[in-house]
């Protein structure tokens, strides 16, 4: 097939550019090109990076009128057809530019890039002496390079006087990485002919006998010398007689660090047996049912993953199994690597670019059939999926808070309709929403109620530490977990005690005013660094020196309040001299390979206490584990957010979940200053359905999901009298377009009300039914893309935001 026209979605994110325009396709390259290829295309005054999303002979474009594509990128494309079906789709659910929903689906390496380029239009002796410096011999050079030697106000001035131009250059990426090998030759023949010219030259023929016994072997040259202790130029000479050539191979850049045993699949236990069937009678019959897989802590639900995939391997299919983030651990890869071996690709955010980019190639050109990883690995460029999984379904990291803001749940279901193929979500402790959906039939649910290996789940007691202080213990630890580590000590045995960071900030109080050191560009607290005796703002990177006296009172009673891993640690030791104390935060972990050095080491018994953040609530299995201690319950209770009840219950569910996993009994102590909350008080007795009967009822009664739906509608602007002002016209407009069924609160201030110097302030829509309500939206974001934004207005739609 042959085409002139090409429909290309352009690398320009703005509104009037949200459509496929025409480029003729240049006739050397009508045959080569596709649909999902990259394009670079002449846009306006400069070349930019498009996807060919359509293929004709016919356009409406004048021939006078219609350009050119300037170069074809890709000689096979990016992007699948599903894909593209995929991006359309996604622009309309998410309500985001097409071209965001193009890229997303793309290792960065991929995206575009470009650089800007300053293109010499002058005679080089009427430049100044510092200019001429720069561009040496050269015509063209970055300008970074004008950055770095601080001449841009020069740079300017040219530019306005025509002595140089500027422009955007699209910079190529994603290059593949090949390594020289050596092959040897096939044929005997070769070998033969190889030594009788070789004639008397000693150690090339020794080279070429051995090679004679490695007929069509590939090997690097490397591995040739330390067999045959054969010299290079040996190695050179005996190729150039024909006994061997070189050629380069495609490598992948290893994200793998170490060799991993193989496993076999487990006997099922009853209840896990009888899930899996129900995953497997939908893949026979090939429907795109999505299951809810409820199971407690430890109850085999990863068993139950691995069975399922191996089904979807047997027959010539794909299995995509996508983690959160945070839980992606050695271990948990590991039990992936060591049951389907190289089959495996891994995608998680401590890769380089290049390694992202080569275990992308590896799916893409069917080397591998499963992959492993956190969210975007859902765009794993397979073309045969059998199933996808998502474990740990209820993390609200599954939700990307950019645009396009998609939630990694939505799209498995969307391919698996795509596939007719089924859907797992996993978790011991389900998003309300999903099991909603599930006791309504919407997703078929499935339950382990025992642990597989019928242990006990662990026993959980709470410490009040109001009464600890009124007993005149200060500390951080209540006088039951000191009892309890102790114990533990004594007989060797492990544990894990657990710092609740979430919405927690270790922040610099005055203790005579109550003044909290806030960013002076937002309005929150800056959060105390240890290391660097700083304060840091985690929203704009603002940061300063820790105060020695108060700013407001000039009391010198001014200091760091809160609590850290460090400072945990530094207790434990005073506690207990003894005691062997790994510690896994943001810190520890900086560097690549840390994660996996810790949780060896604590496998390995060299710690008694894993000490950690959220880092460590889940996905751990080790058998010596006997107590889980977590220090501070409430931290993410006080959230302003309806769903924080909901992720503390989960939290302090997943983080328990740790204890007692094998044979010896395990014990939980939560530490709170509100234990008659009911998050806390029925975590406690590790009982999903109680929590989750409880809190529906308070959804309902206050209208949040999951009886209502809400789209958040964020205005932002320098001024707070134009955000203020911005804000209510969006809530008139959406008053006045939207049905009375609609709820629209605000609008009113952000939780965050000022943001890197910027006023904040949201209109919160509440729906059930409300056929209109993309459009009308879709309506308001086009009224702020061409006008609005002319006012310095930021705004953003969130269709499903995960806090408000
Ligand atoms: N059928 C089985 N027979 C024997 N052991 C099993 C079986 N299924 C699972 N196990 C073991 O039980 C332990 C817990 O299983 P697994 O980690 O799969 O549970 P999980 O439900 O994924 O846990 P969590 O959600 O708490 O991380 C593991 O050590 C696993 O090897
Ligand atoms: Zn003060
Ligand atoms: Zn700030």
């Amino acid at each position: 097939m042959s085409f002139l026209i090409a429909e290309v979605i352009v690398d320009v994110s703005t509104y009037h550019v949200d459509r496929p325009f025409d480029y003729e396709v240049p006739t050397e390259w009508a045959h080569v090109i596709e649909m999902g290829c990259r394009v670079k295309v002449p846009f306006g005054p400069r070349n930019v990076l498009g996807f060919v999303v359509g293929l004709k002979n016919e356009t409406d474009v004048p021939s006078n009128k219609i350009k050119s594509i300037a170069q074809i990128l890709d000689i096979e494309p990016v992007l699948t057809e599903e894909m593209l079906l995929m991006a359309k789709w996604l622009k309309n659910e998410t309500i985001c530019y097409e071209i965001d929903a193009l890229q997303v689906m793309l290792p960065s390496a991929l995206r575009a890039k470009y650089e800007k380029i300053i293109t010499l239009q002058t005679e080089k002796d009427v430049l100044p002496d510092e200019v001429n410096a720069i561009f040496g011999k050269r015509q063209q050079v970055n300008f970074k390079e004008f950055e770095r030697a601080e001449l841009l106000p020069l740079l300017k001035q040219l530019i306005t006087d025509k002595m140089v131009k500027i422009e955007n250059v699209v910079k190529q990426q994603g290059n593949v990485k090949e390594i020289r090998m050596v092959k040897i030759t096939d044929h005997q023949q070769d070998i033969d002919k190889a030594m009788e010219d070789a004639a008397r030259a000693a150690k090339q023929r020794q080279l070429i006998e051995w090679m004679g016994k490695h007929l069509g072997e590939v090997l690097l040259p490397q591995k040739i010398y330390e067999e045959t202790g054969a010299s290079s130029t040996v190695l050179q000479s005996v190729i150039e007689k024909g006994a061997a050539h070189f050629i380069q191979e495609e490598v992948y850049r290893d994200p793998f660090t170490k060799e991993v045993s193989r496993t076999q699949s487990l006997q099922l236990t009853e209840e896990q047996h009888i899930a899996l069937k129900a995953i497997t009678g939908s893949m026979e019959e090939q429907t795109a049912k999505t299951f809810l897989l409820h199971g407690v802590t430890g109850s085999g639900k990863t068993e139950i993953y691995l069975q399922a995939i191996q089904k979807v391997l047997d027959e010539g299919k794909e299995a995509i199994m996508l983690v959160p983030e945070i839980s992606l651990t050695p271990q948990m890869t590991e039990r992936f690597r060591s049951r389907f071996g190289e089959m495996v690709a891994v995608m998680h955010s401590g890769l380089s670019v290049g390694e992202k980019y080569d275990e992308w190639r590896k799916i893409q050109q069917g080397k591998v059939s499963v992959v492993v990883g956190a969210r975007s690995a859902i765009f794993a460029p397979f073309t045969n999926l059998g199933l996808i999984i998502l474990d740990e379904e209820h993390e609200s990291t599954y939700k990307q808070e950019d645009s396009p803001r998609y939630h990694a749940r939505d799209v498995a279901i969307w391919r698996s309709e795509f596939y007719k193929c089924p859907v797992i979500l996993g978790s011991a402790t389900p998003a309300l929403e999903s099991f909603a959906r599930a006791k309504k039939g919407v997703y078929g649910l499935l339950s382990l109620k025992q642990r597989a290996l019928h242990q006990a789940l662990p026993t959980v007691f709470i410490a009040d530490m109001r009464e600890e202080l009124q007993k005149g213990n200060r500390s951080m630890f209540s006088e039951q977990l000191v009892d309890a580590i102790r114990v533990r000590l004594e007989k060797n045995e492990q544990m894990v005690m657990f710092l609740n960071r979430r919405g927690y900030s270790s922040f610099v109080l005055c203790r005579d005013c109550g003044t909290v050191v806030q960013c002076p560009n937002c309005d929150i607290s800056l959060t105390y660094h240890r290391t660097t005796e700083k304060l840091k703002c985690h929203y704009c990177g603002y940061d300063e020196r820790v105060p020695q006296i108060c700013p407001q009172c000039q009391s010198e009673h001014i200091r760091y309040f809160g609590t850290g891993t460090q400072k945990v640690e530094e207790e434990i030791y005073k506690l207990f001299p003894e005691a062997r104390v790994l510690r896994m935060d943001v810190d520890t972990t900086k560097q690549k390979g840390a994660h996996e050095e810790i949780l060896q080491a604590f496998g390995e018994g060299q710690a008694d206490i894993l000490l950690g953040t959220q880092m460590i609530a889940k996905g751990l299995d080790f058998p010596n584990i006997t107590l889980v201690g977590v220090l501070s319950a409430d931290t993410s209770l006080h959230l302003p957010d309806y769903r924080a009840a909901e992720r503390t219950f989960q939290l302090l569910t997943q983080v328990s979940g740790r204890a007692g996993r094998h044979d010896k009994h395990g014990e939980v102590i939560i530490q709170s200053y509100t234990p008659e909350h009911y998050a806390i008080e029925l975590a406690k007795i590790q009982d999903y359905e109680p929590f989750y009967e409880r809190e529906m009822f308070l959804r309902r009664r206050s209208s949040y999901p999951p009886y209502y739906y809400v789209a958040l509608v964020q205005i932002s602007h320098e001024d707070v009298m134009m955000a203020a002002e911005y804000a209510g016209r969006a809530a008139d407009w959406l008053k006045g377009n939207l049905s009375e069924r609609v709820a629209i609160i605000g609008p009113t201030t952000a939780s965050i009300s000022r943001l890197q110097n910027r006023y904040r302030y949201q209109c919160l829509i509440k729906y059930k039914i409300e056929p209109n309500l993309i459009p009308v939206l879709q309506r308001l974001l086009a009224m702020y893309r061409a006008e609005w934004i002319k006012q310095g207005i930021l705004m953003t739609v969130d269709l499903d935001p995960s806090t408000i």
